[in-house]
């Protein structure tokens, strides 16, 4: 049997400020807000450096989408020197490979031209595509449109880009829309052959939103039951070599297994889940000994699966960083010290 797979990395939040108001985010701010940030370089190397010394392999690149849409969020960034937030990734990507540890950017919606730019610099990329349903937790929320979410997942198919997609469970969608937006990542992945992993995720209420407020806007974290069913139906439907993921901190993992879990995703020695914030990492150890009890292998990969990474897809800049870190079977080589 495949072992389970999970990716050591850190989480880098490189700002909180968002065109989108998604009603399930606790994550986003105003561009106004005390709590809004732009991360330095200093800041971000910071961490890098810290991350290579735990062992992490990847940097993921998180961030609300298109803040420069607003003139203040774009003073700022001028300030800095960049004159878009994709180009300031880039350069932070840079560091990262200087470094030593793979770029995996989700920012949410990128254009053509910024996913071009990015696509070289990173091992893997990532956009949850949420649902293809029309909810009301995405009223305001240009690019949580599922027509403009299915163009990205497209356009990262043209451009041969390692993708990590998936579906945020329990934010007003049906069952029906759940398999329709399965079928659409399906079909996309055997039109382009791209998609690497599906991440099943668990909505997990933010203190934000007040729960009266998210029942009213369809808001409502998933059973287990649901979870389940939602595992079992994407099995079928994809095609067997794209990974099906859930989070280990948002959901107890080992019985989810035997229904077609496949990945528990990025885990970070280091940083918080910035998303949830309130629900901390397992450790590594534990979360291997409770596998190895339900007969299962936990194995390290990179942030690019293991089949991509033997067929040499991982963005053209990183491939040196990619032979280094890989063994024979394009899992994380284990050290020899
Ligand atoms: O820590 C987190 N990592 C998240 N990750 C990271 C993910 O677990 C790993 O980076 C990938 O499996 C690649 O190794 C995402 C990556 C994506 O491409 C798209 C969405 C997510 C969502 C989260 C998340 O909510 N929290
Ligand atoms: C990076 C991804 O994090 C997910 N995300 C955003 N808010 C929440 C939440 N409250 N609970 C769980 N996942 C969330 C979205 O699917 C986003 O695309
Ligand atoms: N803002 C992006 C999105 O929702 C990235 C993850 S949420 C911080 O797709
Ligand atoms: S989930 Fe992402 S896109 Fe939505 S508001 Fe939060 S940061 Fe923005």
């Amino acid at each position: 049997m495949k072992p389970i797979t999970f990716s050591k990395n850190v989480f880098i939040p490189v700002t909180n400020v968002c065109r989108n108001r998604c009603a399930y985010c606790g994550f986003r701010r105003e561009v106004g807000d005390a709590e809004s940030f732009l991360m330095t370089e200093d800041d971000v190397v910071s961490i890098l450096r810290a991350g290579v010394l735990a062992g992490c392999t990847e940097a993921l690149f998180t961030f609300g989408e298109y803040p420069e849409e607003d003139p203040v969020f774009l003073e700022r960034l001028e300030k800095i020197g960049f004159s878009s937030l994709s180009e300031y990734v880039a350069r932070l990507s840079d560091l990262a490979l200087e470094i030593g540890i793979l770029p995996h950017t989700n920012g949410g919606v990128l254009s053509f031209d910024d996913l071009k730019r990015l696509a070289p610099k990173n091992a893997s990329m990532g956009l949850m595509l949420e649902t293809t349903a029309n909810i009301s937790a995405h009223r305001n929320c240009p690019g949580k449109d599922p027509a403009v979410r299915l163009e990205m997942i497209k356009n990262a198919g043209i451009l041969q880009i390692p993708l990590t997609t998936g579906l945020l469970i329990g934010i007003g969608e049906s069952r029906a829309d759940r398999v329709d937006s399965i079928q659409k990542i399906a079909a996309l992945h055997e039109r382009y052959g791209h998609i690497q992993e599906v991440i099943l995720q668990n909505y997990s209420p933010k203190p934000n939103l007040a729960k009266d407020a998210a029942r009213k806007l369809g808001l409502c974290p998933p059973s287990r039951e649901e979870m389940i069913d939602t595992i079992l139906m994407s099995r079928q439907i994809l095609p067997a070599d794209v990974a099906v993921q859930v989070a280990p901190n948002l959901i107890p993992p080992l019985d989810l297994i035997r229904y077609g879990v496949s990945d528990l995703g990025g885990i970070s020695p280091v940083t918080i889940d910035y998303i949830n914030p309130e629900a901390a990492w397992p450790k590594i150890d534990e979360l291997r000994t409770t596998l190895r009890s339900g007969g299962y292998e936990f194995k390290e990969r990179l942030p690019i699966h293991p089949d991509f990474v033997l067929k040499g897809r991982s963005g053209k800049e990183t491939k040196p960083l990619v032979a280094e870190l890989a063994d024979e079977n394009g899992y994380r080589k284990t050290k020899t010290i």
